[in-house]
């Protein structure tokens, strides 16, 4: 079943192991279409690799992964058709300018008027003036504007991000931030997203995934986990879980209550 009644991503028993280091230790999520769900975690705990799983780079050592209906161990090519990707630390070839490498990815899945395609989204990204620049002669916000323009040249239905505003000025991260919400608005697209900026994720995300050596730890929207956790803010929830005590804030209130009404019995 391929239809929009499946989930965006259905992730079942996932995990790699890298010889004695399990980096993702069999996680299981769902994330419905048109929704964003965000991986939180410290460094290490298995975000990129979830992501590197879903995208194919990384093979699996035990697991199911289904993306738009279709099965990614078997129908992989369907799939990644309608997938796209987006991180600055992978960079593009350092001497293409900017048009050949939104050209060689617009090739690569297989648009037609391509020319056309290139101009337009350059265009959206105010990208133009730089078209026929070198792509490594760009700063770190004109690279990350076309790291975007390459992943969204397909419309992709569901889009990875890993960290995406990371080194960004908070003026270029809030713009890319707002046109990650104008693209999900308009094309009703799914995004997964790893994320290390907590503003981010509470502006972004319906759903946050919290990992920790691997495994999902706690799972919920920002506003159930700020309420569960009894805090303000998601810099605080993550921290109670960085900081691996096991113990939340929601549940110190309850044993604190507990003990309260033990010692008044
Ligand atoms: N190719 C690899 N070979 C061996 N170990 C790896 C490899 N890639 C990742 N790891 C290990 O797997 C674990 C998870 O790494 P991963 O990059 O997925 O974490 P992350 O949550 O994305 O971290 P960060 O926030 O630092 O980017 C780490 O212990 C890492 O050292």
């Amino acid at each position: 079943m391929t239809g929009a009644d499946t989930p965006a991503l259905e992730i079942s028993g996932l995990r790699k192991c890298y010889g004695p280091v399990t980096a993702v230790d069999d996680i299981s999520f769902t994330v419905p279409r048109g929704s964003t769900t965000a991986l939180l975690g410290g460094n290490g705990a298995g975000k990129t690799t979830t992501i590197a799983m879903v995208l194919g780079l990384v093979t699996p050592t035990a697991g199911s992964l289904h993306a738009l209906g279709y099965d990614l161990e078997t129908e992989r090519r369907q799939a990644n058709a309608l997938m796209n990707f987006e991180s600055p630390y992978v960079d593009m070839p350092m001497r293409l300018t900017v048009r050949e490498n939104l050209t060689v990815y617009a090739r690569l899945y297989g648009l037609s008027h391509v020319r056309e395609r290139v101009r337009a989204i350059a265009d959206d990204l105010a990208l133009t003036e730089f078209l026929d620049r070198p792509s490594g002669k760009l700063s770190a916000g004109q690279k990350t504007r076309v790291g975007l323009a390459k992943a969204l040249i397909n419309e992709p239905e569901l889009l990875l991000l890993d960290e995406p505003t990371a080194s960004l000025d908070p003026d270029t991260a809030d713009w890319v931030r707002s046109y990650f919400e104008a693209y999900k608005a308009r094309t009703g697209a799914t995004i997964l997203l790893a994320s290390h900026n907590m503003g981010e994720v509470e502006r972004l995300a319906d759903s946050v995934l919290m990992m920790t050596r691997g495994r999902i730890v706690d799972r919920g929207s920002p506003a159930d986990l700020l309420a569960r956790y009894g805090r303000t803010n998601m810099e605080e929830v993550f921290l109670d879980v960085a900081r691996g005590t096991g113990i939340r804030a929601a549940d110190l209130a309850t044993a604190s209550q507990q003990d309260t009404e033990g010692a008044a019995s």
